[in-house]
């Protein structure tokens, strides 16, 4: 389960786009300044914050960690800051690593070994933990032990060393990659969903306050319109439009200001940028609507299949653009209507795409 299909989309390559869920490096400080640091204060995603307040305020009360909680959803949503918040909230240190960056056992091992009773250990990234590292983790989180082998060959011996009790708080975009020995090692599993638009025009109220720029309901509403879903995105759009207000109008937001920012910057009213449009157009023209393989589609648009399955498609599915069928993509009835066409015939009539990738449909079905 480790092969990744295809590489990862490097978070510049996300960062390119003003819609793209990615972040670029110096936007990092920003989302920081930005991120909620209470339950309270994280908009949104109701059932999950009411789960882990329960769960944590029971922990507390027992004076033990919390049971270990695995976040995923696609990015932007809010998983880095719900980790946070979790440590915030249980009153212990956050520390934190990735999957890619643990590349041998005793990397882990050390992290491990160096906890603190009631610590967090945030994990990103988990489905890119290697096997090995991975096997490391299972003991750790079942038994509060690790088992390692110190050197090679006939002089290598295996020691048992106990850790303090503590937290892992992993987070993945992709929780179709992780193996099930690892999966089942977490008590507490939460699925990020994306936010509705009243919930972004909150969050980007509430980030233009940290900003101090002024923002009515209205103009957070046009850009919250366009966020995709994504908190992370609503976040940049808000930037973008200040620099607008700042420089075009008085400085304050108003959906007159918003709208004419988001035209500048070719955000449509639906969100979808240019990355989005080309992909729904070569599915209705190239492929007469689908089922078309993603291995094709990547090529027939030049991006890799990775950064269309992991940051271009889920916004798209998620909008009924696309749809994901064991025979290959789809346009609907909406993306035909979205460029002003009329509809192709029913998709039982079509031929299927010989080498669509079955398999390869990762995400568990919503
Ligand atoms: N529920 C929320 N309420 C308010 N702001 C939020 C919320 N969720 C996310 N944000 C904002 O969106 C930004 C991105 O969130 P975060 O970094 O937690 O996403 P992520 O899910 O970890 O993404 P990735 O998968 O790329 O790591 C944060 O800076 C934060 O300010
Ligand atoms: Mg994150």
């Amino acid at each position: 389960m480790h092969s990744a299909d295809g590489p990862t989309p490097s978070t510049e390559q996300q960062a390119q786009r003003i819609v793209g869920a990615g972040t670029g490096g110096e936007e990092e400080a920003v989302e920081r300044a930005l991120r909620p640091t209470s339950l309270d204060e994280y908009v949104g995603q109701q059932t999950i914050r009411e789960q882990l307040g329960i769960f944590i305020q029971a922990a507390r009360g027992r004076t033990e960690p919390l049971d270990h909680t695995l976040l995923f959803g696609p990015p932007g949503l809010g998983k880095t800051t719900l980790a946070h918040i979790v440590a915030n909230e249980m009153a212990s240190k956050l520390r934190q690593t990735s999957g890619p960056v643990l590349d041998r056992p005793g990397d882990l091992a050390a992290i491990l070994t160096n906890l603190e009773p009631g610590d967090v250990l945030f994990i990103d990234e988990i489905h890119r933990l290697s096997a090995v590292v991975e096997e490391v983790l299972y003991p750790a989180m079942e038994d509060f032990r690790i088992d390692i082998v110190i050197g090679e060959g006939p002089a290598a011996r295996s020691i048992k060393l106990d850790l303090p009790p503590f937290t892992l708080v992993g987070a993945t975009t992709r929780a179709g990659l992780l193996t099930s020995p690892l999966r089942d090692r977490f008590g507490i599993v939460q699925r990020l969903a994306y936010y509705p638009v009243h919930e972004l025009a909150k969050i980007v109220l509430r980030s233009a306050a940290k900003l101090g720029v002024g923002a009515d309901s209205e103009g957070a509403n046009e850009i919250a319109r366009r966020a995709r879903g994504t908190p992370r995105v609503a976040n940049r759009l808000l930037r973008r439009v200040r620099d607008f207000a700042e420089v075009r109008a008085d400085g304050r937001i108003s959906a007159e200001v918003a709208a004419s920012a988001m035209e500048l910057l070719d955000v449509d009213r639906n969100g979808l940028d240019e990355q989005d449009r080309r992909l729904l157009e070569a599915v209705v023209h190239k492929f007469g609507g689908g089922p078309v393989g993603l291995d094709n589609l990547a090529t027939a648009i030049g991006e890799e299949r990775g950064t269309l399955e992991d940051v271009v498609e889920p916004y798209l599915i998620q909008e009924g653009y696309l749809m994901r069928t064991p025979r290959g993509r789809v346009a609907t009835a909406h993306t035909y209507t979205l460029m002003g066409l009329k509809p192709a015939g029913p998709l039982e009539d079509r031929q299927p795409d010989l080498f669509a990738d079955h398999l390869n449909t990762h995400e568990p079905p919503p």
